[in-house]
């Protein structure tokens, strides 16, 4: 329990497909924040995330309104009636003293912070101990350079964690670290391949990104939900995707979803261009919410999405 017996919150935050669940599940296995009730909060309504942190002591699942704006009354709800019901556990062993809220990538943390902060009931039972932000070093500096959310995260970080070492060029991760520093010196900066801690280059003699000024008005990113249905056609679905992506990928920003194939039971997944191999899952823990892909970007019409999936591969 913290000194002034509050309950410990730790925020993980970080841009759309940064590497947060990879790296927390990878936290997990290690053994760190298991005594942590973990929160995942995701933008879209049919959350992903949760199937893949089986290793959480406690888990729970704020889907569908990101927790810094439209689902912020619903994270302090979930958060008073956690506080509530701590009040009345009288063993200490049995106390929950730790929250790991996984944000939603559209989230800007500070806030979630501000939000708990301001709360008459919060204030006195929960204390935000420590801000974690995933950067990602194959994406990173195009968020920084061309969202301002992206640059809010870093900057109200406490850590910040370049993900994606292994994939990206070493000069690349110097300059994004480099632009970190600048962007928050106050931050610790470490490095991660797929969860596990990893060496960052030097960065002293690194130019940092050039970051222009940036007009409030971009469009706003939006959720589209495409649900299949067993007439899919799956290599003219693949195609489908591989053509987005192609096409769109820097508007669409973030994909994903699980859905049940003759291949078994498939988390599916990109960020950006960049598409993961499919993870197959546990046939056993089939959700509501196999069999729909959620696709999250701007500059599209969601209803033009599920018109040419429909068209292409017979279901949308
Ligand atoms: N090569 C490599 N890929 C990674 C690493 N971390 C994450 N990824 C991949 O990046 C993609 C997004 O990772 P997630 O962990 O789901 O990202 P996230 O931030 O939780 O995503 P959202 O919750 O949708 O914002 C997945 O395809 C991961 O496999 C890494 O360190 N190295």
């Amino acid at each position: 329990m913290s000194a002034e017996g509050r309950v410990r919150l730790t925020v993980l935050g970080g841009y759309l497909g940064s590497g947060k669940t990879t790296w927390l599940r990878h936290q997990l296995h290690a053994g760190a924040y298991r005594d942590a009730l973990i929160l995942v909060n995701e933008a879209a309504e049919t959350p992903v995330d949760d199937a893949l942190l089986t290793e959480a002591a406690g888990l729970e699942v704020l889907a569908g309104g990101c927790a810094c704006c439209a689902g912020r009354d619903a994270l302090v709800a979930l958060l008073r009636r956690l506080a509530d019901t701590r009040s009345r556990v009288r063993s200490d062993d049995a106390r929950l003293d730790h929250i790991l809220l996984e944000t939603s990538g559209l989230a800007d943390p500070g806030a979630i912070v501000a939000a708990i902060r301001a709360d008459p009931v919060l204030v006195h039972h929960m204390v935000v101990t420590e801000i974690v932000v995933a950067v990602d070093a194959l994406h990173g500096a195009a968020q920084l350079a061309g969202e301002a959310l992206g640059r809010r995260q870093v900057e109200t970080a406490d850590r910040l964690v370049v993900t994606k070492v292994d994939a990206a060029a070493p000069d690349d991760v110097a300059r994004l670290v480099a632009t970190l520093a600048r962007l928050n010196p106050g931050a610790a900066v470490s490095g991660a391949a797929k969860g596990d801690a990893h060496p960052l280059p030097d960065h002293a003699e690194a130019e940092p990104i050039a970051l222009p000024a940036l007009s409030a008005d971009d469009a706003p990113i939006f959720t589209t939900r495409l649900t299949l249905d067993e007439r899919i056609d799956w290599p003219a679905f693949t195609v489908w995707l591989s053509a987005l992506l192609h096409a769109r990928g820097d508007d669409v920003v973030r994909v994903k979803g699980v859905v049940r194939t003759p291949a078994g039971r498939l988390l599916l997944q990109s960020v950006r261009r960049v598409v993961q191999a499919p993870e197959r899952l546990p046939d056993t823990v089939e959700r509501g919410t196999d069999d729909t892909i959620v696709v999250i970007g701007r500059g599209y019409r969601g209803e033009d999405l599920a018109r040419s999936l429909a068209r292409f591969a017979g279901a949308g």
